[in-house]
């Protein structure tokens, strides 16, 4: 089934085989499929990895591209993948939004536990803080469901809405998402090449890494004044820890407009007079949902 997913792409490269998490009926195939082509002459497949870190290190070897999560409306950043662009920075060539739904099913009355994927634990908080059973954590939605249906004793398990239609289940609570507009933007990366022109049709975002090798007072108000003297406008800037020091941090920021544009050219070149700057991509902006 092909999803309704708002996001606009003026990449022509063709992607024989994109790894994304699953296995099949997670929220990351359907992101996916949006990379998927129509044309049966130019087809594409998708091959499903156990975790976000095996499906980023299945590019380039095994695949051309990867599909993984990047933020949720609620949540957050998804911090494995942006750290990993730490080690490992590939470049990231479009964005999609997905609705994002949960229900609760289970084969008992009493589940002795609950099968939840770790992202998904924060965004179905209300609900599983009202239950008494302990909750499991697990890779994916799908390995919740497949968890649920191989379980011999009572057990209970987070879903995405859309396992409701394929399977019976004898308890079904629909619904459990803490916020019912909940969205996940989910990005596109493959092994960096050089940056494709900007088209001018297209509106942009371009993902900035700035890796801190020179802490000193006031370092981020200095990155963030260069991008106001320019008129960058941020839409993203998210810490995380280097893991060397307390206090000591990279920040992975998401800017308005294409890395040639000169503003954000401008800012970069003098921001890395003191940092390590790595352009992660430019790609069209997704529309909201
Ligand atoms: O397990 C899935 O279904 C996924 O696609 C992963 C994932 C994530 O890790 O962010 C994707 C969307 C939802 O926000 C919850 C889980």
């Amino acid at each position: 089934m092909r999803f309704n997913v708002t996001a606009t792409s003026n990449d022509t490269t063709h992607y024989p085989r994109i790894a994304t998490l699953g296995p099949t009926g997670t929220f990351s195939e359907r992101a996916a499929q949006h990379w998927l082509t129509a044309d049966s002459s130019n087809k594409n497949a998708l091959h499903f990895y156990p975790s976000l870190a095996r499906t980023l290190a299945a590019v380039p070897e095994n695949c051309e591209l990867a599909i993984v999560p990047i933020e949720n409306i609620v949540e957050g950043i998804v911090s494995p993948v942006v750290d990993s662009f730490v080690r490992r920075p590939l470049q990231i060539i479009g964005e999609v939004m997905v609705p994002i739904q949960f229900a609760y099913v289970a084969n008992h009355s009493q589940p002795e536990r609950i099968f939840a994927q770790f992202v998904a634990q924060g965004q179905c908080s209300e609900f599983l803080a009202g239950q008494s059973a302990p909750v499991l954590t697990t890779a994916s939605n799908s390995e919740s469901l497949q968890q649920l249906l191989d379980s011999k004793q009572p057990a209970g398990a987070i879903v995405p809405a859309h396992a409701l239609a394929e399977h019976h289940f004898a308890r079904v609570q629909q619904d459990v998402t803490d916020v019912a507009h909940n969205e996940t933007r989910f990005i596109a990366v493959r092994e960096p090449r050089e940056l494709e022109a900007a088209q001018p049709s297209i509106d942009y975002k371009t993902a900035i890494l700035i890796i801190d090798d020179a802490d000193h007072p006031g370092l981020l108000v200095e990155h963030l004044q260069v991008f106001a003297a320019y008129r960058v406008n941020l839409t993203a800037l998210v810490s995380r820890p280097t893991g060397r020091r307390f206090g000591h941090y990279h920040f992975y920021i998401e800017c308005e407009g294409h890395a040639h544009d000169s503003s954000i050219q401008a800012a970069l070149t003098l921001i890395q007079l003191r940092n390590r700057v790595t352009v992660l991509g430019s790609f069209p902006k997704a529309e909201q949902t």
